[in-house]
């Protein structure tokens, strides 16, 4: 058969990485795919010092890969939304299929390139977008199709639990660890992208809606990233048994879907208080087959590449099916003009427990005050443990709560706030058993 001819689009950390496995592992792909698999061309703004382009058709302008007629795949790893976006839709209408690790794109801008691809009648494969190099687009896509699936929950960015374990472990600080995510080629362009919560919001966006059969609604995720989390709520988190984990959920219920993105508490005993540094963790429930869990490198070059790679392997076994015979691009046929039935839910509807600390004057009374507030937002008080005055005259105050809905927890707080005995904003962590949550 003749070979899938490749053009790869950045050469930065993914970019390298995918040609080198390609490369390296050249035999073995070409007798898993039944034909070689060889990059044509690349689209970089500069060479990489990690790979050998002797003999490779090097353009300094990507849009010339987009329209090179012997191009069968354009790779797009130059990641961002604008130039990105008009990328891949470039090289779908030039009848390209396209491989992406870009989530950015995928989650804000894949409802229209799913449906210029649908048009175009082209593959658009993104498994690198969502923890790297765990196949997890794949099992939840097609190894769960027989599932109604109930929840999605999960660690998805490498550099947040990278920096949330290192500050943990070794007590170092927040920025020291994300300037070494950053050198080892973990973190986003914009690194805000990763410790404010919006990649991992990406990520389960895509998730979510393979998962549901929804459309791509990021603008509707809740979004918030561990830049507040302090060495104190760590060490607090671990004393009262929990580890402090960077998550994306997603729940199916009766009024529709969850789709959130925060730090919590997690008991240390579960699966995915245990995942630490660059791994990804994520659960899913389906109805059929229980809980599962998938596991592995989230972020790196050659963990990345390997999930790129998988991408192409697929495009070379499926090109010649009709796109009417492939596997929809989000897992459900139709996806694509929309299915509103299931809406996303707004974050004060969400249930859950949380963990509160508060710097409270010491003086009598201020316990009382506290928790009648509480009481009259329907919160009940699963702890309370008031330490020793560290602060001048002030005295933290750890609560941890039994479930509640979060529009009472956001009026509990807005009371304690307005106290005259309460310092400053009260720290609010949501405590997450999933688990037992089903
Ligand atoms: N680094 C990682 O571990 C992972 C990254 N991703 C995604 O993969 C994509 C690439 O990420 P990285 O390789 O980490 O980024 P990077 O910044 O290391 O590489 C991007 C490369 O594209 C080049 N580039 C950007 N715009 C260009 C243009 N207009 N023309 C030519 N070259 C251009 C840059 O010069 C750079 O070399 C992003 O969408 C990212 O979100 C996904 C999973 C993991
Ligand atoms: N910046 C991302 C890269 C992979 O998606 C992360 O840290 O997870
Ligand atoms: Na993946």
């Amino acid at each position: 058969m003749e070979p899938v001819k490749v053009g790869i689009c950045g050469l930065g950390t993914v970019g390298s990485g995918t040609f080198n496995v390609l490369v390296r592992n050249a035999q073995d792909i070409e007798r898993r795919a039944g034909r070689a698999i060889v990059v044509e061309q690349i689209g970089a703004r500069r060479d990489s010092p990690q790979v050998d382009l002797t003999g490779i058709n090097v353009t300094r302008d990507v849009f010339e890969v987009a329209r090179n007629p012997d191009i069968d795949v354009v790779v797009e790893l130059i990641g961002g939304y604008d130039v990105a976006r008009e990328l891949v839709l470039e090289a779908i209408r030039h009848g390209k299929h396209v491989v992406t690790a870009n989530k950015a794109l995928i989650a804000v801008h894949g409802n229209e390139i799913f449906r210029a691809a649908a048009e175009q009648g082209v593959i658009v494969a993104f498994e690198a977008a969502v923890a790297g190099g765990i196949p997890v687009i794949k099992s939840l896509r097609e190894g769960l199709g027989a599932n109604r699936i109930q929840w999605v929950a999960g660690i998805i960015n490498g550099t947040g639990n990278y920096i949330l374990t290192h500050m943990r472990d070794e007590g170092r600080a927040f920025e020291d660890v994300l300037a070494e995510a950053q050198a080892l080629g973990y973190a986003e362009a914009d690194p805000t992208f990763d410790v404010e919560g919006i990649d991992a919001a990406h990520k389960l966006t895509i998730l979510a809606s393979i998962a549901y059969g929804v459309p791509l609604q990021f603008e509707r995720a809740y979004t918030e990233g561990i830049s507040r989390i302090t060495f104190d709520d760590v060490k607090q988190a671990e004393a009262l048994g929990y580890i402090i984990k960077h998550l994306g959920i997603s729940k199916r219920t009766d009024d529709g879907i969850e789709l959130r993105v925060h730090p919590a508490l997690v008991p240390k005993e579960q699966l995915l208080a245990n995942v630490h540094g660059v791994k990804n963790a994520i659960e899913v429930m389906g109805d059929a087959v229980g809980p599962t869990l998938y596991y592995g490198a989230g972020a790196g070059a050659e963990p990345t590449a390997s999930a790129v790679v998988a991408d192409l392997l697929d495009v070379a076994r499926d090109m010649a099916t009709h796109h009417d015979y492939r596997t929809p691009y989000l897992a459900f046929s139709g996806i694509v003009e929309g299915d509103e039935s299931l809406p996303i839910l707004p974050m004060e509807n969400i249930v859950t427990a949380y963990y509160l600390r508060l710097l409270a004057v010491d003086r009598p009374g201020v316990l009382a005050r506290v928790a009648t507030i509480l009481a009259e937002q329907g919160v009940s008080i699963e702890a309370l443990i008031q330490k020793e005055a560290t602060e001048g005259e002030l005295v933290p105050i750890i609560i941890t709560t039994h479930r509640t809905r979060e529009a009472n927890m956001n009026e509990a707080i807005r009371q304690l706030e307005a106290l005259a005995d309460i310092a400053g904003p009260v720290t609010r962590i949501r405590i997450e058993h999933l688990d037992e949550n089903v």
